[in-house]
């Protein structure tokens, strides 16, 4: 299962960022970065297993943040028929716009939520949980909105994130593969069945 995308990780370069003094190392995948391309036949994978894991019935919107969690997104939405709303990192002013921080390993930023109203059920899918400073934050503000989370889905993962939103919110994060990263590489150590 999900066997393009273990074999395109083990390929997968890694670089060093810089963040808060403390060096991180960052992977480089067509899933979390469009680069060197995408095969289509890789989102597919990632698309059917979540489609069969079975969370998608009675969703109202599939939601992702900008920008790698977008192709993944667009790739159910096109297999199911649900719209996707996107989490963007930039601010429109409109009623009701909610803005949040983010910071990741490598980077610090505001993240703003449009176009979720109170009630919708909603399907969230991104790219990579590391850290989970990105998703803890989101989840945290979607609460308060009274927006009902049906299942959240981040196709690699990567450190202790998805138990540390977990302990946090009591979500349950699904991670399609589990890495682990190092200045010399990535290894696949784990993920769904
Ligand atoms: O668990 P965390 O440590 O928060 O890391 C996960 C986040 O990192 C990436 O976001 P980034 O802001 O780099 O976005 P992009 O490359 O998709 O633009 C990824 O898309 C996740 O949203
Ligand atoms: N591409 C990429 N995205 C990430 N998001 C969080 N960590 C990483 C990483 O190491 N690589």
């Amino acid at each position: 299962m999900l066997e393009k995308l273990k074999k395109s990780l083990k390929e997968a370069p890694v670089i060093q960022k810089e963040c808060d003094g403390q060096t991180y190392n960052y992977f480089i995948h067509p899933i979390s970065d469009g680069i060197p391309e995408t095969d289509p036949a890789i989102l597919e994978e990632i698309a059917d297993f979540i489609i069969k894991d079975g969370k998608t019935g009675g969703i109202d919107k599939i939601v992702t943040v900008e920008a790698m969690g977008i192709p993944i997104a667009t790739a159910l939405s096109l297999k199911t028929g649900i719209p996707v709303s996107i989490i963007r990192k930039r601010a429109y002013g409109l009623d009701g716009e909610i803005e949040l921080s983010q910071s990741t390993g490598y980077s610090k930023g505001s993240l703003f939520i449009n176009g979720l109203d109170k009630g919708d059920r909603i399907l969230i899918v991104d790219d990579v949980i590391s850290t989970g400073g990105t998703l803890l934050p989101l989840l945290e503000k979607l609460g308060e909105a009274g927006i009902d989370i049906a299942g959240v889905y981040c196709v690699i993962g990567r450190g202790s994130g998805a138990e540390f939103v977990k302990e946090k919110t009591g979500v349950d994060v699904t991670v399609l593969v589990d890495i682990d990263v190092s200045a010399d590489g990535v290894s696949v150590i784990g993920g769904v069945k």
